[in-house]
């Protein structure tokens, strides 16, 4: 029985549904809002499963499994990426679609947050099958997407050419040119200058400004990045040329560490467009032993529950930058933050890619295009008020950042939900 009960407590602590709604409660909570506000926000407004027939290139047909989550569109409709991947879930997409809400407050996008995702493995399939898989996905789900409704973006697995597919496969459907209905596209398709690196940067952002509250030199830090792809890899160029020492990276299969620092622009040039470069080489350490090297910074890119209430305590970094969705635990949130490390978390430092996603978005509705240097200022200007806002509200309401970051991403939402006359 009590076996039992240990693993129930372990599922749930990685259930990431279960402990996102847990800390939303507790942000309304503080916040002062009545228990129906919970009671709406703790589950996306709507969530539509689909089964994809895809031809394969064999001829043989085989039915795949899509998610689209909108949490909730009383700011406006609803963002977020589709994910491309074997475990991808219903719970972890409604989850992922509350994180993109929250995100959306924080940097006060005029946004709710949706999310998608196929289970599929998209490194075993050919070009032509996720051409079909991705113009699938887009038929299946046209009915409740759209520019003024919920528009798509990349995320793990997917890339500007799967948003191109896409927006082609919309615009068949509604019979007119449609850029504005998904971000993350190509610049010849009205994609944006900077979206391709904007999460990187946005993180770069919070790292230099939760150096700073450090009295951390960026020259010299020692930084560490699990993940090589879109969000890990430029990460880990952004660090290199500002004279940190990237000494540890990873992809699904392994990590790769150097005291001395790693040949980024050699790792860049040659890892492939899953972010997978390790199986180059024959000295590897594992994900998790990567993730307890000794080190100033430490950025998880990749995936859910890497940092957890079991290797917390071995963490050696003083700051935690949270590039990936959900990377932590609440529990280990909480012993990281016991132990004096900043933890900046990820509904923050991964925003900047719905922030460029959003100045894409206006591009598209206006047909007016912006120089990169433009982009790149506003992110800037967009990524260091919402890092200062959340870190103001963990000061003053002696929260930690998570919390505080919940706090900021909830209310404009919850004061939207309010005006509007829904509680
Ligand atoms: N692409 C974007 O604009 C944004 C991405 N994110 C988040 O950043 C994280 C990474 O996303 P992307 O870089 O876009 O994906 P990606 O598909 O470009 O790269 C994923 C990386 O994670 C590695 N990986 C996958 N499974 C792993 C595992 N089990 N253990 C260790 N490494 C594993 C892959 O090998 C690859 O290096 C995700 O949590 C995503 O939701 C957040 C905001 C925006
Ligand atoms: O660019 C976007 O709209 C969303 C990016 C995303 O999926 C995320 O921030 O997790």
């Amino acid at each position: 029985m009590a076996a039992d009960k240990h693993t129930e407590e372990k599922e749930q602590q990685y259930d990431v549904l279960a402990s996102t709604q847990i800390v939303i409660h507790r942000a309304l909570e503080k916040l002062g809002y009545p228990e129906e506000v919970y009671e709406l926000l703790k589950e996306p407004i709507r969530v539509l499963t689909v089964r994809i027939p895809v031809r394969m290139d064999d001829g043989s047909v085989k039915i795949f499994t899509g998610y689209r989550a909108q949490h909730n569109d009383a700011v406006g409709p609803t963002k977020g990426g589709v994910r491309f991947h074997p475990d991808v879930t219903e719970r972890e997409v409604k989850a992922l679609s509350i994180w993109m809400s929250l995100k959306c407050g924080i940097v006060d996008l005029p946004y709710g947050g949706g999310k998608g995702g196929i289970v599929c493995d998209p490194r075993t399939m050919s070009f032509r099958e996720l051409e079909r898989l991705s113009r699938g996905y887009v038929r299946a789900i046209s009915q409740i997407v759209g520019p003024t409704k919920d528009i798509p973006a990349p995320d793990v697995f997917t890339n500007s050419q799967i948003m191109a597919w896409m927006m082609d496969e919309y615009s068949r459907i509604r019979e007119f040119d449609s850029p504005g209905f998904i971000t993350g596209k190509p610049l010849v398709l009205g994609g944006s200058h900077g979206r391709e690196t904007a999460t990187a940067k946005g993180v770069t952002i919070c790292i230099r400004e939760a150096a700073k509250k450090r009295g951390l030199s960026l020259k010299g830090a020692r930084v560490v990045v699990q993940g090589f792809g879109n969000a890990g890899s430029y990460l880990a160029k952004f660090m290199h040329d500002a004279g940190a020492k990237v000494v540890g990276i990873s992809d699904v299969y392994g990590a790769l560490y150097d005291p001395n620092g790693l040949d980024i622009d050699y790792l860049l040039e040659r890892r492939d467009s899953f972010g997978t470069v390790t199986k180059l080489f024959k000295n590897t350490i594992s994900n998790q032993e990567l993730l307890e090297l000794d080190c100033d910074i430490l950025v998880p890119a990749a995936i859910e529950n890497q940092i957890t209430a079991e290797n917390a305590p071995r963490i050696k970094a003083s700051i935690v930058v949270e590039a990936a969705n959900g990377p932590t635990t609440l529990e280990a949130t909480e012993i990281l933050t016991q132990r004096g490390i900043l933890l900046v978390p990820d509904v923050l430092a991964s925003a900047g890619g719905v922030t460029v996603s959003y100045f894409e978005w206006v591009q598209n509705n206006q047909g007016y295009y912006w120089t990169e240097e433009e982009v790149e200022q506003r992110l800037e200007k967009v990524m260091v008020k919402a890092f200062n806002n959340v870190y103001e509200m963990a000061q003053t309401r002696r929260v930690d950042m998570r919390l505080a970051a919940y706090m900021v991403g909830v209310r404009k939402m919850a004061e939207a939900c309010r005006f509007r006359g829904w509680v």
